[in-house]
């Protein structure tokens, strides 16, 4: 029996994988059968030693020593940074097995959280492309370089430590790995990376600390719309330095002859990490790129918010649109509509489209989208929606909706937006989730309000993280 044994901290023991959580965190059993919540990067099938950190009443929580047995849904990771970088957490999981985990995951919190028994989960739809889907990659600058495991035993180092561009190690907001290339990113924004490094460093500009406040070089963020092939870098620094900016103009504009660039410089003197700016300086090109999803084009600025994977936005879009079941006649709410892409996307479906978000540039985007699309028949709202029940009557022009689409950030709706939206008692909600937990919280209440959940379609958005979107279809068992 599990019980009759005495576990110690410090012991060594052996398990097997048996599931994935959040973080570095996975499941395991012992042979006697006895819970274990190890940390390390594994998979499901992993037969591994383990210490012991913590003996609990129910489990063992342990830290991965060794790999004993691997499990057949490894891979070896293309990438130097794996297992340091925070970036790609599931890289050495075939992306198959990333797929099954995925679709696993989302299937366990409508089950375990949203007490849904055998819910309609299908597979997930997985990325054309595993690699180099992002359209948006942010790294940054500090003087705080972390140095690479193989580094520590080295006299002479061949990189300076005051100096890094790329990514913060997992829990470390001040170190930075000096990446010299992300597998997540494109051709041309590697290539950006290698030539912002390079400039910095014949320069000598300053990279900023996060510590004492001080320093020039922020923040390199590189957007790229494939479709169009249009180009937009934008570094954040601390203060606008005319003559600086224009030699980095200069020199990219050099080095990329022959691709569409525009370059901006948004300049901030936050203590906070967020990169953007308080004010923008143009410095080559519009400031501007365009990308295409479906049929509809978007104008992107350095600032406005866009999905970071454009080909699996449109499969996401066009599986809102499956099962939205849209008529002619309908008029169509779309919560937390950010830059209004869902709603210019249904627009032509429906007779009205109404987006409801409470960043008001977002909504300004979403505008300036519909116009340059001539959609005539969207309108945007900005609202904090907890606030929702307060903005009714300016909607009644738009009448009733027949369908809503909810797409709320990780933590899921506001009790209160939830309560507002299903006074409404809609044929249809499609709730579109980056978070299975507040989707199986949320949709729990939905169905507890005489909704039944018709399909859950799972998109991977981001191959190699542990993140999963889904659209979740809830149908009104007796509309009025
Ligand atoms: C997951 S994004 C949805 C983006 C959009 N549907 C799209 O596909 O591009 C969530 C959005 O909710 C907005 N938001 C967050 N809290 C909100 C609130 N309390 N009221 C209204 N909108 C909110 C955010 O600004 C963000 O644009």
């Amino acid at each position: 029996m599990a019980e009759d044994i005495v576990f110690r901290r410090g012991d060594i023991i052996e398990l097997v994988v048996t599931d994935l959580a959040e973080k570095e965190q996975c499941f395991g059993r012992l042979d006697s059968g006895m819970a274990v919540m190890v940390n390390g990067m594994l998979a499901v099938g992993d037969r591994v030693s383990a210490r012991i950190k913590k003996v609990k009443q129910r489990y063992l929580e342990a830290i991965a020593v060794e790999v004993l047995e691997a499990s057949p849904d490894r891979t070896e990771p293309v990438c130097s940074y794996f297992g340091v970088c925070g970036g790609c957490k599931l890289m050495h999981i075939r992306y198959e097995a990333q797929i099954a985990y995925k679709e696993k995951k989302v299937k366990d919190a409508l089950e375990h959280l949203g007490s849904f028994s055998n819910p309609p989960v299908s597979p997930v739809l997985a990325a054309a492309s595993p690699v180099h889907y992002r359209n948006k990659i942010e790294f940054s600058c500090s003087s705080m370089r972390y140095l690479l495991p193989e580094e520590l035993s080295q006299e002479e180092l061949e990189r300076p430590k005051n100096f890094a561009l790329g990514f913060h190690t997992p829990g470390n907001f001040e170190k930075v790995i000096d990446i010299d290339y992300c597998y997540l990113a494109t051709e041309l924004m590697n290539r950006v990376l290698k030539l912002t490094r390079e400039f910095a460093l014949a320069n000598n500009l300053e990279p900023y600390g996060v510590r004492a406040h001080t320093g020039f070089l922020r923040n390199l963020v590189v957007r790229f719309s494939e479709d169009q092939r249009e180009l937009m870098v934008n570094l954040v620094t601390s203060w606008y330095d005319e003559k600086l900016m224009q030699q980095y103009n200069a020199a990219l504009q050099s080095a990329l002859a022959g691709e569409k660039v525009t370059v901006v410089n948004n300049v901030t003197s936050r203590k906070n990490g967020v990169a953007t700016g308080e004010e923008e300086f143009l410095l080559s090109g519009t400031g501007i790129i365009t990308e295409r999803l479906g049929e509809l084009d978007f104008r992107i600025s350095a600032n406005s918010f866009f999905q970071t994977n454009s080909r699996q936005a449109e499969v996401l879009y066009n599986a809102i649109l499956d099962v939205a079941g849209l008529n002619e006649d309908d008029t169509v709410y779309d919560l937390y509509c950010g830059t209004g892409t869902i709603t210019l996307y249904m627009a032509k479906h429906c007779r009205s489209a109404v987006g409801l978000e409470v960043v008001e540039s977002s909504i300004n985007d979403a505008r300036s989208n519909a116009a340059l699309n001539g959609v005539e028949n969207a309108d945007f709202y900005q609202v904090d929606l907890k606030d929702f029940h307060a903005i009714l009557d300016k909607l009644e022009s738009h009448g009733a909706p027949g369908v809503i689409i909810t797409d709320p950030p990780r933590a899921g709706m506001h009790p209160k937006a939830l309560e507002t939206m299903l006074r409404f008692r809609p044929r249809r909600i499609v709730y579109v989730s980056c978070n299975p937990a507040s989707l199986a919280r949320d949709g729990k209440e939905i169905a507890l309000q005489g909704y039944t959940l018709k399909s859950v379609q799972p998109v991977d958005m981001f191959p190699h993280t542990a993140h999963i979107e889904s659209v979740a279809c809830f149908e009104l068992e007796r509309p009025y």
